[in-house]
């Protein structure tokens, strides 16, 4: 399996510049690069430094909405253009959305799509917040928030330009949307390359503490009341599982969360204790109605010493969010 990141952010954020400085590092050589941008003339594949031969660039409209296969197809050129060429297999995949981007069904796609899932794995998505439009895009843009809520990974940009109080703002609207993420600096693209790799579950267990990120300094279940205020707020919930959990019971929950609030789920994480090997922990993931299969780990984390569960949900009462989830909790004999 490849592992393939994830990039998204609101328009000019500044997603092809960091995509730059990614392709120049050498922990991303060897990368495909797909792009996606809304409009006839594919600006960004004069902008996107690399090879035609590790590069697609998908201009006839989004993934989410007319290029529904866009993505499915472009792994799946690359891949066959690379081994025609006699060139080594990809070591990762790096796709730019397009900034107006709503990330559901690219994550949906590669969960569900067997084109996808049996090729590639998704190791991340990172979520690029402009330091100075982000808290405006957050408050009337509907894709920003959306874009924010679903990341491993958030890159506040353009601190070279904003002033502090402005970014402080944006760090609280961002902890608030999506307390598990991690969440770093970068001026023009430059950050260390290597922290955006490892962001997904990987089988040996390693990494899966940095996918699930404590919720750092921020009361769980915090509403965020981003344009979609009411009953379209986003909302998220926490909890620890001290125990573990019968695999039975997990999976019966599961399918129960998906009926009940299924379509306002954006992104549901866990690792977790299984009764039937507890040493070996397992990583699920779930967005919206797909419930992608549960991962194995080797072993705990590196930073988690006992499982957790992380759901982000939109249009969903906090109440119900946080019932489902202790309910869960108090099964694997927490409070
Ligand atoms: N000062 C400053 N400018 C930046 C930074 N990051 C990006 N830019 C500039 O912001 C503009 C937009 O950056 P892009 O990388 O094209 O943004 P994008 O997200 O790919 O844009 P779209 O493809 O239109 O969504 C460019 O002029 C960049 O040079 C930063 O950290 N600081």
């Amino acid at each position: 399996m490849v592992p393939l990141t994830l990039l998204t952010g609101f328009l000019g954020s500044g997603k092809t510049t960091l995509l730059n400085a990614l392709l120049r590092d050498p922990a991303f050589a060897d990368c495909g690069v797909v792009v996606n941008e809304i409009g006839a003339v594919g600006v960004d594949q004069l902008l996107v430094e690399a090879s035609d031969d590790t590069t697609l660039v998908l201009d006839g409209g989004c993934f989410c909405c007319s290029l529904q296969d866009g993505l499915a197809e472009a792994v799946g050129r690359l891949t066959r253009a690379r081994r025609d060429a006699g060139l080594p297999p990809f070591r990762r995949f790096l796709v730019e959305t397009s900034g107006a981007a709503n990330p559901l069904p690219l994550l949906q796609q590669l969960i569900g799509d067997p084109r996808l899932n049996r090729r590639v794995l998704l190791d991340g998505v990172v979520t690029l917040v402009d330091g100075i439009l982000g808290e405006a895009s957050l408050r009337d843009q509907p894709e920003a928030p959306l874009q924010a809520a679903v990341a491993d990974l958030l890159v506040l940009t353009k601190s070279d330009l904003a002033d502090a109080a402005g970014l402080d703002r944006l760090e609280r609207s961002l902890a608030g949307l999506n307390p598990s993420a991690a969440r770093l600096s970068a001026v023009s693209g430059d950050l260390p390359a290597e922290r955006l790799l490892g962001l997904g579950p990987d089988a040996a267990g390693r990494r899966a503490g940095r996918w699930l990120e404590p919720p750092a300094g921020h009361p769980h279940g915090h509403d965020h009341d981003h344009r979609h205020g009411g009953e379209d707020a986003i909302v998220t919930a926490s909890v620890e599982l001290p125990g573990p959990l019968d695999p039975a019971l997990l999976e019966g929950w599961l399918e129960e969360l998906m009926v009940v609030g299924g379509a306002h789920l954006l992104r549901l994480k866990g690792v977790l204790a299984l009764s039937d090997d507890p040493g070996r922990p397992v990583a699920v993931h779930a967005v919206q109605h797909l419930v992608h299969a549960p991962v194995r780990l080797e072993r705990w984390p590196d930073g988690l010493a006992r499982g957790r569960v992380t759901a982000i949900a939109r249009g969903l009462d906090r109440a119900t969010l946080e019932r489902a989830l202790g309910w869960l909790a108090a099964q694997a004999g927490g409070a």
